[in-house]
């Protein structure tokens, strides 16, 4: 079949290279110059494993175009919007890239052609759209909502075997011609009317962000009465009915989606009159799991004023390069804010976060020169160059008290105290001889915002 996708982000580009990979015929507009000519050049604008090979397979077998213009889709059957919906400081859902390629795909249609909307927009936005756009063609316009739901690191394994494709939209035919699309993907295909469809992407992120926060309450739980939340998530896991993914704690969840989706979720529920106490609640949780890891420096270190602080990871998880709210970047500027030296390390996502982060940072061109003259280190992403490092040569390039923070609880704890670091995790044993619960959750410091729990 004949498609445009509009975007070359990651959704936009994965959707692409394998579309055409799938024998389809893709163009990729993108109105990024940069990125333009890195596509054009068979290169891939980020990291994302295995696509760059396939874009380069389609580019060879003439499958794959990248064009900045978009007349390029005016002859296509399917339109893809893959455009980004980034949230604004308020919550609110940013549409203005959405609304810009709409007027566009509506101004040029000349036959009917069916819109199918990747982008996460929120529930109500394709009935609106209708209204606002596809009744002013020219020709009819069919609209589809077809939500996405890979992971960054995993998209083009996740593209191939997604558990579910999910589409929303009345037009059978349109449908239909989706559906070909997909053809030798084995997944059910869920149809149903499109604000269900734009809803089940919002429900899914927010539900994910919400085993991520429940844990890691039960995490600051764990700490408070002396348990470990490690066999705790473990064995909790083994239902299946609860399920063991998406139940690590740590320093919370970043990236370009669940911040930005479950605030969007709230601002909406907002809107229409209903208080999401549950929603807002994850949302306070995650912020406030960021903030931890300053508060334990502090407590450990004293005033941070003048110390010296390793960040290893900042990317907002590991097998990607993207630093989009990552919770490492928070914590670098708040570090630094408290005047901190801070000497970060990254293997993949250096380059993007000298572009995020303030003057002041020492970026590292290795891990043991990030640990070097160091207080304290944080592990903010869990990737494994960090859990097989050689600890033992860590030791003596560090100065006392020797504290490794594991904000993902990727370390091995036990060898590390054996080593001679202060170990602390999330949710595991407070790492002081004869303490077993962490103090700080006894004096009510770590959350100054809620009421001090009291065992
Ligand atoms: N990043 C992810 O893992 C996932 C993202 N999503 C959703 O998919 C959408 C896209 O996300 P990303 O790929 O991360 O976005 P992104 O922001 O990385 O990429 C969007 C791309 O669209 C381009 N663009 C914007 N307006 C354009 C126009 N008028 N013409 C041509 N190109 C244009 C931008 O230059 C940019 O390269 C968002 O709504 C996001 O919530 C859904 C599932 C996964
Ligand atoms: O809508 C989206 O864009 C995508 O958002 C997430 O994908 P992604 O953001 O790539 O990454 P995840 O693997 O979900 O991780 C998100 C964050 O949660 C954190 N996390 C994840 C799992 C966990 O158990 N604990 C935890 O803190 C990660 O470290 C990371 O910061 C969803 O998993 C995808 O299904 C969805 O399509």
């Amino acid at each position: 079949m004949r498609v445009a996708v509009i975007g070359a982000g990651y959704v936009g580009l994965v959707a692409a290279g394998c579309l055409s990979h799938s024998g389809h015929d893709v163009v990729c507009i993108e109105k990024d110059a940069r990125k333009m000519a890195l596509l054009k050049a068979g290169r891939v604008p980020f990291f994302e494993e295995g696509l760059e090979e396939l874009v380069l397979f389609g580019l060879k077998r003439g499958l794959l175009q990248f064009d900045g213009q978009m007349e390029a889709c005016q002859d296509r059957e399917i339109i893809m919007i893959a455009v980004g919906t980034p949230a604004r400081p308020d919550g609110r859902i940013d549409l203005s890239q959405i609304y810009a390629v709409m007027d566009e795909i509506v101004f040029r249609a000349r036959f009917p052609q069916t819109i199918v909307m990747k982008s996460t927009v929120p529930p109500g936005f394709g009935v609106n759209a209708k209204e606002r756009y596809l009744e002013r063609a020219r020709v009819p316009l069919s609209y589809l909502s077809n939500p996405e739901f890979l992971r960054e690191g995993s998209a083009v394994r996740d593209w191939y075997h997604p558990d579910r494709i999910v589409i929303g939209g009345d037009d059978e035919t349109a449908i239909s011609r989706l559906a070909r699309l997909y053809a030798g993907i084995d997944a059910p295909i869920v149809t149903m009317d499109v604000s269900s469809a734009e809803m089940v992407k919002y429900a899914a992120n927010a539900f994910l962000a919400t085993k991520i926060s429940f844990i890691n309450e039960i995490a600051s739980l764990c700490e408070l009465v002396g348990a470990d939340i490690l066999p705790v998530s473990r064995a909790v896991g083994m239902d299946r009915r609860i399920g063991d993914q998406f139940l690590q704690a740590g320093l919370g969840y970043g990236g370009s989606c669940f911040p930005k989706d479950t605030c969007g979720l709230d601002f909406v529920s907002t809107c229409n009159g209903h208080a999401f106490n549950l929603l807002k609640a994850v949302i306070e949780v995650n912020k406030r799991q960021r903030l931890l890891a300053v508060r334990r420096l502090r407590h450990v270190l004293g005033r941070l004023h003048g110390k010296t602080i390793g960040v290893l990871g900042l990317a907002f998880k590991p097998g990607t390069d993207d630093v989009r709210e990552s919770p490492s970047l928070e914590i670098i500027n708040l570090l630094l804010d408290e005047g901190a030296d801070v000497r970060a390390y990254d293997p993949l996502a250096m380059e993007n976060a000298r572009r995020a982060l303030p003057d002041g940072v020492f970026f590292a061109p290795g891990v043991m020169e990030a640990v070097t003259d160091c207080h304290a280190l944080l592990v903010a992403t869990a990737w494994p160059e960090f859990s097989t490092l050689d600890w033992a040569a860590v030791r003596p390039v560090m100065h006392p008290p020797y504290l490794v923070m594991d904000g993902r609880n990727c370390l091995a704890a036990e060898e590390l105290r054996q080593k001679g670091f202060l170990y602390w995790g999330i949710g595991r044993p407070y790492p002081v001889q004869g303490e077993t619960r962490n103090p700080l959750i006894k004096t009510g410091q770590i959350f100054p915002l809620r009421q001090a729990v009291s065992p």
